[in-house]
């Protein structure tokens, strides 16, 4: 029996309504696409929004303002102008909660639609949308509205579309009119649901990844003691984060806020079409409906690849040749120096190749995958779409041949039941199409959401893992503090954080049963304020290990502990690797303070000319165009001027002590040596690192590591200014008795050639 047209039953109210409705969506939509022209005007005069160059210039320097709250905004700039971004750091308390409900995966975990992967899309969803009323849970009702919004146009236009065609047959021309202004009425609201439901797709991707990005830098870049960023891959084991936080959290939030709509809209679909067409179909279309939707599922789910570990392999691979492009870029100048662009080139192929590899393979697999899903969706559906089309039709045929059979039937009623069975057919036959196509998107939801568990998986990988690094044990950092105190303290390589026990499937966080690798054996020493210490040793002894327990950087092992004032005001270190930010040339000086802070200590150019000045780099402003000048200094600065600007950050910040390891090997040694009577004048207690015996009189305590795998190592007194002095002579005269060994040597090979000459 033909149904009644959804739009037939309507009322002219609801006409009214509908195009009111119609209108302010198209209203909007010019007001949207309003002259660039107008919006500028309008921004000028709200705002003032527009910047001078010198404006944006202090607006790049100053990267964020410490609210009177505590919260920063962050100033980006944007076109001519300046946009606000008020930054609301996640508090430690959060991270804490979050602890339980990111227990450790073990490594072997294959992702795929299970219980695991419904609790660790839920742990990561909380993250994601922290309350019902944030803007991400906003956005995710409004595309849900217009998800519905546009499936029951779609029934309207199913319906019209059978309407039309009726008319069409039956020659009802007025009819047919009404039906062609309805269509273009609902023309309107169709179209701009669908880009509303693309625009609000992509939007809720990007606020759900700003969400996660906000929280992973929160818990990533964690100041001390946790330092998550330094410790994640020697302890954490987790290799390749930066792929992890920049790509896997895009691609997730990407998957995740397709599948919402590749999930919801065929469900809805499926569930009002179906309804609609049972309508039509009676009961035994409907059953024949469900037993086709069955046989699909089941065929489907034999056919199905694990996509989600696919995903994931894709994810690492792709995260390995990206690592890969960073080195190169990263350390061109050593690769162009050692001539190793082919050996790089082959190493770059052989990952690129591991990911083509792996990604055709996907290719592959996804073939037979796709023919077994277009057969299904397509033929199967469409065949048994007609199946299920023909019994209405030709149920009413029988009928319409018994009621020819009357000879008092007249021809006005049959052309009315051909005209009523072309809707119905049309109709139907259009809700079947978007019915099949209904099931072919939820298909391919099926294997989006294996991919989303894929991403999903990586994601929590890198949550879990550092939620769960284990905090250090506190060393007894104090801002009063004066001096540096270790105590029976053995320091090793870190061990890894978490163990992976041969039965249990579940990862815990077991540091202590791992052995760790000691270097130094229960190290004592007591540094005070104004006593030098120098570490020396070998190479590869363990002298920059120290120099990261004292700095907090490696746990100290063995039961032991440091005593060590609090802040870079306490202890500052200079690494052996010179480390330049992006950012001005003030930036370089003033690292790690930022622009604000240095405004706020009240300190002036004047005075970090003269700490560029100790540290012979007076020349560097004018040099490279004033204090302001943004450059890849990592390129622009020598390795000696790396080095030398290591030491003005010491100057700058004039810490209590000051760890320099071999960050002055670079330097001549009558610029090293005033840069180190420089610290002491400014009261620094210095730790130096180093191999050059010429520096052990800038201290007075040495600190040698025996280097013969027992972890021994000794500490004597260097002696006092006198002694020292005496020592300085005593390497001199050694050292001009070693410039005439060479001497020697040429006078002694003479005299062995002179008797061989006799003898003969
Ligand atoms: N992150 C790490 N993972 C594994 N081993 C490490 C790590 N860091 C240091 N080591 C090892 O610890 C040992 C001591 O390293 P350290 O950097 O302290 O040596 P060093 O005495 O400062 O040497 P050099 O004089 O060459 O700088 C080395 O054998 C090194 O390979």
């Amino acid at each position: 029996m033909p149904s009644k047209s959804l739009l037939a039953t309507s009322t002219p109210q609801r006409h009214a309504a509908f195009l009111v409705f119609a209108t302010v969506l198209l209203l909007r939509s010019r007001l949207s696409r309003a002259p660039a022209s107008v919006i500028e005007k309008l921004k000028a005069a709200t705002a003032g929004n527009t910047l001078t160059q010198e404006e944006l210039m202090q607006a790049l320097q100053q990267v964020y303002r410490t609210e009177p709250d505590g919260r920063k905004t962050l100033l980006v700039p944007y076109k001519a102008g300046v946009s606000k971004v008020t930054i609301e750091p996640t508090p430690k308390a959060q991270f804490v909660a979050n602890i339980k409900r990111f227990p450790l995966i073990p490594a072997s975990y294959k992702p795929n639609l299970d219980k695991p992967f419904l609790r660790q899309l839920l742990a990561i969803l909380r993250i994601a949308f922290p309350s019902w009323h944030s803007k991400e849970a906003i956005i995710l009702v409004l595309h849900s509205l217009f998800l519905v919004l546009r499936t029951v146009l779609s029934i309207g236009v199913a319906r019209l579309d059978g309407r039309i065609v009726r008319d069409l047959v039956s020659a009802d021309g007025k009819g047919f009119l009404k039906g062609l202004g309805l269509w273009f009425a609902l023309a309107i609201p169709s179209t701009y649901t669908n880009s509303m439901i693309k625009h609000l797709q992509s939007k809720l991707s990007l606020r759900l990844r700003t969400r996660l990005t906000r929280y992973t830098h929160d818990l990533y870049m964690s100041s001390a003691p946790d330092l998550r960023y330094y410790r994640v891959a020697l302890e954490g084991g987790l290799e390749g984060v930066d792929h992890y936080i920049t790509s896997d959290i895009a691609g997730f939030c990407d998957s995740l806020s397709a599948i919402y709509g590749n999930v919801l809209k065929p469900s809805l679909d499926l569930l009002l079409f179906t309804s609609q067409l049972s309508r039509t179909l009676g009961v035994r279309g409907t059953i024949l409906l469900f037993g086709n939707y069955y046989l699909t599922a089941r065929i489907l789910r034999a056919a199905t690849p694990a996509f989600g570990r696919l995903a994931a392999v894709e994810a690492r691979l792709e995260g390995e040749y990206r690592a890969g492009m960073g080195r190169v870029g990263r350390e061109s100048e050593e690769v162009a120096f050692y001539g190793g662009g082919l050996r790089e080139r082959s190493i770059l192929w052989r990952a690129y190749l591991r990911l083509i590899k792996h990604i055709n393979s996907i290719y592959k697999i996804r073939i037979a995958y796709e023919w077994t899903e277009d057969f299904v969706i397509k033929y199967l559906w469409s065949a048994i779409g007609y199946c299920l089309i023909s019994i209405p039709v030709l149920l009413t045929r029988r009928r319409s041949i018994a009621v020819q059979t009357i000879p008092t039937a007249s021809i006005t009623a049959v052309s009315n039941e051909v005209a009523n069975r072309t809707e119905t057919y049309i109709s139907s036959r259009r809700l079947l199409i978007s019915l099949a196509d209904a099931g072919g998107r939820l298909m391919y939801a099926y294997k989006d959401l294996l991919e989303l568990a894929g991403l999903t998986t990586r994601l929590y990988t890198l949550l879990s893992t550092l939620h769960n690094l284990p905090s250090p044990p506190s060393s007894a950092d104090d801002a009063h503090v004066d001096r540096i105190e270790v105590s029976h303290v053995d320091v090793g390589i870190p061990p890894p954080a978490f163990s992976e026990p041969s039965n249990g499937s579940e990862l815990s966080v077991d540091s202590a049963a791992a052995p760790s690798w000691i270097l130094v054996r229960d190290l004592s020493l007591e540094l005070r304020e104004g006593e030098h210490l120098m570490i020396t040793g070998s190479n590869g002894v363990g002298k920059t290990a120290v120099a990261r327990v004292l700095a907090g950087l490696w746990a100290a092992q063995g039961g032991g502990e440091v005593k060590r004032p609090s802040g870079r005001t306490g202890v500052f270190v200079v690494p052996q690797r010179a480390y330049m930010v992006t950012g001005s040339l003030l930036d370089q000086v003033i690292y790690p303070h930022s622009y604000p802070e240095f405004m706020e200590s009240g300190k002036t150019t004047e005075d970090l000319m003269e700490v560029l000045e100790a540290a012979n780099l007076a020349y560097l402003p004018a040099r490279e165009g004033g204090w302001h000048t943004r450059k890849e200094w990592r390129d622009v600065l020598s390795g000696g001027e790396k080095q030398r600007m290591g030491m003005a950050r010491v100057f700058y910040h004039k810490p209590k002590f000051a760890i320099l390891d071999e960050c002055t090997s670079a330097v001549s040694s009558d610029v090293e040596g005033r840069m180190y009577e420089h610290a002491k004048l400014l009261g620094i207690t210095l730790i130096t690192i180093s191999l050059r015996p010429s520096l052990m009189r800038y201290h007075t305590q040495l600190l040698t590591l025996s280097g013969d795998g027992t972890g021994r190592w000794t500490l004597s007194r260097i002696g006092t200014a006198e002694e020292r002095m005496g020592i300085d002579r005593e390497i001199v005269s050694l050292e001009s008795k070693l410039a005439d060994v060479e001497k020697w040597e040429v006078r002694l090979k003479e005299l062995h050639h002179l008797l061989t000459v006799q003898e003969q």
